[in-house]
């Protein structure tokens, strides 16, 4: 098991990072997110031992997890972690940067394993490829398979597929995703795509000024967010008061509404006028406004601008939020 203790870490006496506390189980995969500069980067870092915590201790299992201070070279060989910058040797190529350590760790298994790491990175047509001849993302796909040529018992991955087009991505999440499970890798991804997390983590942390301020399930997340940020990591998401979708509720408390939710109606619920409308594909994404407060709900045609419409949602939704 991993385990955060009492972690506090500041860059310069500016806080980044504030008693956080955190056990992740053998084989389990937690998700860190939360908006850009909130730490994510940071507390992998912590984990891996690049950076120097006066305050609090990290385990991995019965061994602390010691920081520069103590370990001249960072990282414990049963941990990896795979930074924004792959770590590459660009004159060398695709085979060679993935079985680079197998070829003294484990020599009888650098071809099986090469090959099974390369066909889960969908790169086996680029095995004698150099490095330098690859695009971003392909190079990201590479770094991927070179830390787990290692066989780490745990993996810390900051937004591994940043550089991969939409194309690859989703078939690489599954890849990965299931090797790992198969393997029984704890894995730590920090992302700000929920596409990276709700299909596959077992459990997703939520930090913001410089604190957890969930840990849940994904869909528990999802279903129940208790605020307009948690919420707003999904898609576009609305705070309303009950009331004033539900005339006859005699509650002011106010619920999260997201996008998809809102049923667009002629007549009653909650009166917007129209500002705007941007094509996604399948649906329009509109913005309108509601006592001068922007309102976000998704509708299958475009609305003219200036329009009134009246907002519905289903009662399932209103007692999801309520917790009922
Ligand atoms: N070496 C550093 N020196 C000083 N401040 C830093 C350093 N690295 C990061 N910071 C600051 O610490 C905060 C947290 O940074 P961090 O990279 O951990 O955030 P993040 O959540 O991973 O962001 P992103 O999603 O954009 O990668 C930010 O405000 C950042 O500017």
């Amino acid at each position: 098991m991993l385990q955060v203790d009492h972690v506090s870490f500041s860059y310069d006496e500016v806080p980044v990072l504030n008693d956080i506390n955190l056990k992740v189980a053998k084989g389990e995969h937690v998700s860190i997110i939360g908006e850009s500069g909130c730490g994510k980067s940071t507390l992998l870092k912590i984990i891996y031992g690049l950076l120097h915590v006066e305050e609090g201790k990290v385990y991995w299992g019965e061994n602390q997890i010691l920081g520069p201070l103590y370990n001249l070279v960072p990282g414990e060989a049963y941990m990896k972690y795979l930074a924004q910058d792959f770590d590459l040797m660009p004159f060398t190529s695709v085979y060679e940067n993935i079985s680079e350590h197998l070829s003294v760790l484990e020599p009888e298994f650098l071809k099986e394993r090469t090959d099974e790491l390369l066909e889960m990175i969908e790169m086996t047509p680029f095995a004698k490829t150099k490095i330098k001849n690859l695009s971003g993302g392909q190079q990201q796909r590479v770094a991927l398979a070179r830390v787990l040529a290692q066989k780490p018992e745990i993996l810390l991955l900051d937004e591994p597929f940043s550089h991969i087009d939409n194309f690859r991505k989703n078939s690489l999440r599954r890849n990965l995703f299931a090797y790992l499970k198969n393997k029984d890798i704890t894995v730590l991804t920090a992302t700000h795509d929920h596409n990276d997390m709700l299909p596959f983590a077992d459990r997703v942390i939520v930090l913001k000024d410089t604190k957890i301020i969930a840990k849940d399930t994904p869909k528990n997340l999802f279903e129940h967010p208790k605020d307009l940020y948690i919420a707003s990591l999904f898609g576009e998401a609305n705070r309303i008061p009950i009331n004033i979708v539900k005339t006859y509720a005699d509650t002011k408390r106010r619920i999260i509404v997201y996008a998809h939710e809102f049923k667009v109606s002629e007549k009653s619920g909650l009166e917007v006028v129209v500002k705007g409308s941007y094509y996604m594909g399948g649906h329009y994404m509109i913005v309108g406004t509601y006592e001068g407060q922007n309102i976000y709900f998704n509708h299958d045609q475009t609305i003219e601008v200036g329009k009134t419409v009246f907002l519905n949602i289903a009662i399932e939704v209103i007692n999801q939020r309520l917790n009922i």
